[in-house]
């Protein structure tokens, strides 16, 4: 059965979900928060995407966060992280228990920050939480859209948990058998591969990025870039591990995105060159890969391996690595976490709290506050972690 879906934001991925819903019968409404990434859509003109899906569609456009959420049964959050507040600030009014929300691809526990906000309003909607997002392509112009590639697995969890049948059959009814369900928010967040990805990439290719180069993304992940993000990967594996949690390998991530074989992460990249989906890297220093992936993926995986008595040093030289060259403090602006406040889970030796008993509270009360995970079993921490909630500035990128 055709659903109405309404999608926040109007990038590369809003366009080609819309792309892709089409395809499949459904029928998509784009807001772009601005109104500058609809503007030539919102005159008539039509949607064209090219790639690994071809079609042409004239989308419903919204006016503002009130119709999205009024038009649709269906809402999707599809823009980068630094925009997640801003826009769930805007749509949090709007929701009712009608509606689904899915956010795409999740980002430093947004769906927490959501649940809140309706839990104020005696609101619940189910939330589900993709690790990425259903496809990958590139915003051409206001009207047209690449898409490399529609993925075969999406890593998905739901909260409410009672919610998560519904929500998987849901989600399938919209995109096809493509989603593998894991258990809960922390293990979605361990899944977004996109932060160590992009780490290694990007500093694979600052001065490519700082002098605005245009090159092929999966050719350049030469065999050193590729090392380094499999060993970015061991760490964020070792951190699930410690969390009891199920996450999928970089090498499962490459192979079900891009449907290559399984080989070394390098040679699957070259791999993905030469069948004409690499991708383009980023030809910009003002690059999501960082000003989103630093602060709403490093950061929060760097946390997790903190809480987790398993350091992650890579992700943590990351941060401050990027932080230096940007002259930015990009541990202090994600907004998510700053409005999550944090600082009451603590880990510090205040109150003359036990550390470990201060980490196991730590599990219970995020668990609580938004049902992160099942299970968190404590292995252990023997270092004092403190979560910053720092003032941040709204940043547009
Ligand atoms: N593109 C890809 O292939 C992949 C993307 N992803 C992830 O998917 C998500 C979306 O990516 P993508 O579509 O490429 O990103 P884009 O940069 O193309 O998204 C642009 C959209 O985001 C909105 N936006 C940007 N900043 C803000 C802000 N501060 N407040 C409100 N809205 C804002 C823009 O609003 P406006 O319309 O007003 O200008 C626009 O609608 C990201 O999290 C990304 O990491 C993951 C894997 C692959
Ligand atoms: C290819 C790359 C690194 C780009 O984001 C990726 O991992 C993805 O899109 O899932």
């Amino acid at each position: 059965m055709s659903k109405t879906v309404g999608l926040a934001g109007a990038g590369s991925i809003a366009f080609g979900t819309a792309a892709v819903l089409h395809e499949a019968g459904h029928d998509p409404m784009l807001w772009s928060p601005s109104g500058a990434g609809t503007a030539e859509l919102a005159k008539g003109e039509a949607l064209r995407a090219t790639g690994a899906v071809e079609t042409t569609l004239t989308p419903r456009i919204a006016d503002s966060a009130a119709t999205l959420a009024r038009e649709n049964d269906v809402l999707i959050i599809a823009l980068p992280g630094y925009g997640h507040k801003t826009v769930l600030d805007a749509l949090a009014p709007h929701i009712e228990d009608r509606h689904h929300v899915i956010v795409s691809s999740h980002a430093s526990l947004g769906a927490v920050y959501l649940m809140q906000l309706l839990a104020e309003r005696g609101v619940v909607a189910p939330i589900t939480a993709w690790g990425t997002t259903i496809c990958t392509g590139r915003r051409q112009s206001g009207t047209e859209v690449k898409v490399n590639t529609v993925r075969s697995r999406v890593d998905l969890c739901t909260v409410p948990e009672d919610r998560s049948a519904d929500a998987l059959a849901l989600c399938q009814a919209l995109f096809g058998d493509r989603f593998q369900p894991r258990d809960g928010l922390l293990a979605i967040s361990l899944s977004n591969l996109n932060p160590q990805n992009h780490m290694g990439i990007a500093l694979g290719n600052i001065t490519r990025m700082e002098r605005g180069e245009t090159r092929s993304r999966g050719q350049n992940v030469t065999p050193k870039v590729g090392r380094l993000l499999e060993e970015l990967d061991r760490e964020r594996l070792e951190i699930a591990q410690a969390l009891g949690l199920e996450v999928r390998t970089i090498f499962e991530h490459f192979h079900l995105s891009f449907h290559v074989p399984v080989a070394s992460i390098s040679e699957m990249n070259q791999q993905m060159h030469a069948q004409g989906n690499g991708g383009t890297g980023p030809a910009t220093a003002d690059s999501r890969y960082v000003t989103e992936d630093v602060p709403y993926g490093l950061v929060l995986t760097a946390a997790l391996g903190r809480l987790a008595g398993h350091p992650a040093p890579l992700h943590e030289a990351g941060i401050r690595i990027f932080s230096a060259m940007y002259g930015r403090d990009f541990e202090a602006e994600n907004q998510i976490l700053a409005a999550l406040d944090l600082d009451r889970f603590s880990l510090g030796r205040a109150e003359g709290r036990r550390e470990d008993g201060a980490f196991a509270s730590t599990c219970q009360r995020v668990t609580r506050a938004g049902d992160i995970t099942k299970k968190t079993p404590y292995r252990g921490n023997k270092k004092s972690h403190h979560w910053t909630n720092k003032e941040t500035t709204p940043c547009r990128n």
